[in-house]
């Protein structure tokens, strides 16, 4: 009877199939994965909305929707499913977010598994070209599969991972089920307990969201500078998934065809990861360029282990070795975090960067990342593309300054002092920013209804308003602020301009860099701050001293003691990391202000940087084991 409910509503276009955004009919394909990981292919009407939605699932899945919402990325939808895209990953979960997480999602009986659909066994989601050798790729694997090849399981790593093989038997991807992560609920390995959309392993990164993060590393991968192998999100069906049963997250010995959403990444052949090789023989070259990439997406997760090293043609002659990054799935954080680059003391990474390394920085642009980011995983949360486009600003100042790799890299990582953490630098300046941001915000609020559009403060007497703790590079910068408001602009957009001659020349150099429809229609444009020019009104200010804390001092104790079998408490475990600096809550036209008042106190910083560097004690917050 389910099944019933979904006949003629499933499509089995082939993946190599050209697909178009909206068929003719106005049909679309969506997949809806449901919390414990169950996915099911749905065709949706031109009148199909959240509820009809709901309640085919509800028919097909035997679960209760009530309670439940469907969401893509930040997107909650009431009820009008216009906006989605053909081939969407749908997440269908519990309304309230105060779920226990000692309390595993319930994946009732195994009575949840999904009906068999009719789309093919693996389908691209998304229609870059960018993923014209992943479709070769399963083409090769599902060929082998009608042949009686079956993926084999991955035993390292935390989370569930299977090596896909064409017909002679050699591994041609690696597909990580979003629903087997570390902490997610079908996870093999034992580590589960909490319900996709939760925060996972990295507090910044929620369960489930790893999948999309890989693609995305590399999508932004052009010209295949890093060399990320081909990846993409797939919806994939085979009975060597992993279903875990019951509260206890026991494994369902049934073997059954289930349909996963995952990430399918091309298998590259190597000889070793960096964690077995004497780092001395790795290129320069290489890993500037993982390096280059690590800043922009702020990997979280570059350990040693996530470096596989390929000998040079084979052969080793020489000992020249490649390197291939691989294992993205904790980039691009929803805050600021702590990231791990294992690169950051390896001779190499003191090395200036190349002409070339640095032609390629200059070429990179945040805001068109962010947009095609946007278009090919739409999945993706803004505050996600805010740490990619602030980090790729910070990289490209960072540059221009003449940083090399580790001094970037160092500004970027946490400190210890003690047991006890401290915001990176980069944090710090974020910190100022926000600050500044609030102050700029305060006076500008003071204006009554019926002033005219323009006014000016000057310090002294805007200082009595100002927080008491406004340190005095914050004062400088505040000084004799101008603040205008945008004209036809329906939400309040306001801009925070020094009037200075330098900000004459630094707001020409501007150019508008997105037009955003608001709820009412009207466009609002957006300016890109500069790039090339740092504002000389800030260059002799002093970035004070660190000497903020973190107030609840979180420890920083590391991760799990071990990764062998036996479920483990998500609360014992969850390492405790800490956001010291978020992004994601500005409205659209504080971003744009923050990150003005962000580049001006980056020279500054860079100074500091330079003059003072200091060995920082660190204790490695990978998630390798
Ligand atoms: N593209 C690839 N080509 C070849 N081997 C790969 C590739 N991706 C992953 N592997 C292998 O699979 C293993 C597990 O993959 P991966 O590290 O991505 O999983 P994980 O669960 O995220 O691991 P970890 O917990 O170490 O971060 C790796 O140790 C590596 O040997």
């Amino acid at each position: 009877m389910a099944v019933a409910a979904f006949r003629g509503l499933l499509n089995g276009e082939h993946c190599g199939d050209k697909r178009m955004e909206r068929k003719p009919s106005g049909k679309r394909r969506v997949f809806v994965q449901t919390e414990t990981g169950c996915v099911l292919a749905m065709e949706l009407d031109r009148s199909d909305n959240a509820h009809t939605v709901k309640r085919k699932l509800q028919l097909a899945l035997d679960i209760p929707t009530e309670e439940r919402s469907l969401i893509y990325g930040d997107t909650v939808f009431k009820n009008d499913l216009s906006s989605v895209r053909n081939d969407s990953p749908l997440l269908l979960t519990r309304n309230f977010m105060h779920r226990s997480s000692s309390t595993p999602c319930l994946s009732p009986t195994g009575k949840d598994l999904q009906p068999r659909d009719q789309s093919g066994p693996i389908e691209i989601l998304g229609y870059s070209s960018h993923f014209s050798r992943t479709k070769q790729l399963v083409k090769e694997i599902v060929m082998a599969m009608k042949n009686g090849v079956d993926p084999i399981p991955v035993h390292s790593g935390l989370g569930g991972a299977y090596y896909f093989r064409n017909c002679q038997g050699e591994n041609v991807a690696i597909v990580k089920p979003t629903d087997e992560e570390p902490y997610a609920p079908n996870n093999p390995k034992g580590f589960v307990g909490k319900a996709l959309g939760q925060p996972g392993l990295k507090r910044s990164v929620r369960v489930g969201e790893t999948g999309f993060r890989e693609v995305a590393a590399y999508l932004l991968d052009y010209d295949h500078f890093a060399d990320v192998p081909c990846t993409a999100l797939v919806k994939v069906t085979h009975t060597i998934f992993n279903i875990n049963d019951g509260v206890n997250g026991n494994k369902n010995q049934e073997r059954k065809q289930v349909s996963k959403i995952a990430s399918l990444q091309q298998f590259i052949p190597h000889n070793f990861d960096a964690s077995d090789h004497g780092t001395s023989s790795f290129p320069v070259a290489a890993v500037h360029r993982i390096g280059i990439l690590d800043i922009r997406i702020l990997n979280t997760d570059r350990h040693a282990g996530n470096l596989l090293v390929r000998k040079f043609n084979g052969t080793g002659s020489f000992g020249q070795v490649e390197l291939v990054p691989i294992d993205h799935g904790l980039c691009l954080p929803e805050n600021l975090e702590d990231p791990y680059f294992e690169w950051i003391h390896w001779p190499q990474a003191s090395i200036p960067f190349s002409e070339d390394e640095l032609d390629y920085i200059n070429h990179l642009d945040p805001f068109r990342d962010s947009e095609m980011l946007r278009m090919e995983l739409p999945m993706i949360r803004e505050a996600c593309l805010r740490v990619l486009i602030l980090c790729t600003i910070f990289l490209k100042e960072a540059a221009a300054f003449g940083l090399c790799l580790a001094e970037i890299g160092e500004m970027m990582s946490r400190e210890f002092r003690g047991h006890e953490e401290e915001p990176s630098e980069l944090e710090l300046i974020c910190i100022k920013a926000r600050r500044l941001l609030g102050e700029s915000k305060m006076l500008c609020n003071d204006v009554k209804e019926g002033d005219t559009q323009e006014f000016h403060f000057s310090t002294d007497y805007g200082e009595q308003e100002f927080d008491s703790t406004l340190d005095m590079e914050e004062k400088l910068a505040t000084k004799s602020f101008k603040c205008s408001r945008a004209e036809n602009s329906r939400d309040s957009l306001f801009r925070v301009n020094e009037s200075t001659e330098e900000e004459e020349e630094v707001e020409s150099e501007r150019n508008v860099i997105a037009v955003r429809v608001d709820g009412s229609g009207d466009s609002v444009r957006y300016r890109s701050p500069s790039f090339s020019r740092l504002p000389t009104l800030l260059k002799n200010m002093s970035i004070s001293e660190r000497s903020w804390q973190h107030e609840g001092r979180m420890k920083k104790s590391g991760y799990l003691g071990g990764a062998s079998s036996g479920n483990r408490s998500v609360n014992e475990q969850v390492p405790a990391s800490t956001s010291f600096v978020k992004l994601g809550d500005m409205k659209e036209e504080e971003w744009v202000q923050f990150l003005d008042h962000f580049q001006k106190f980056l020279y500054r910083a860079f100074m500091n940087s330079k003059s003072g560097q200091k060995q920082k004690q660190r204790l490695g917050t990978s998630c390798r084991f």
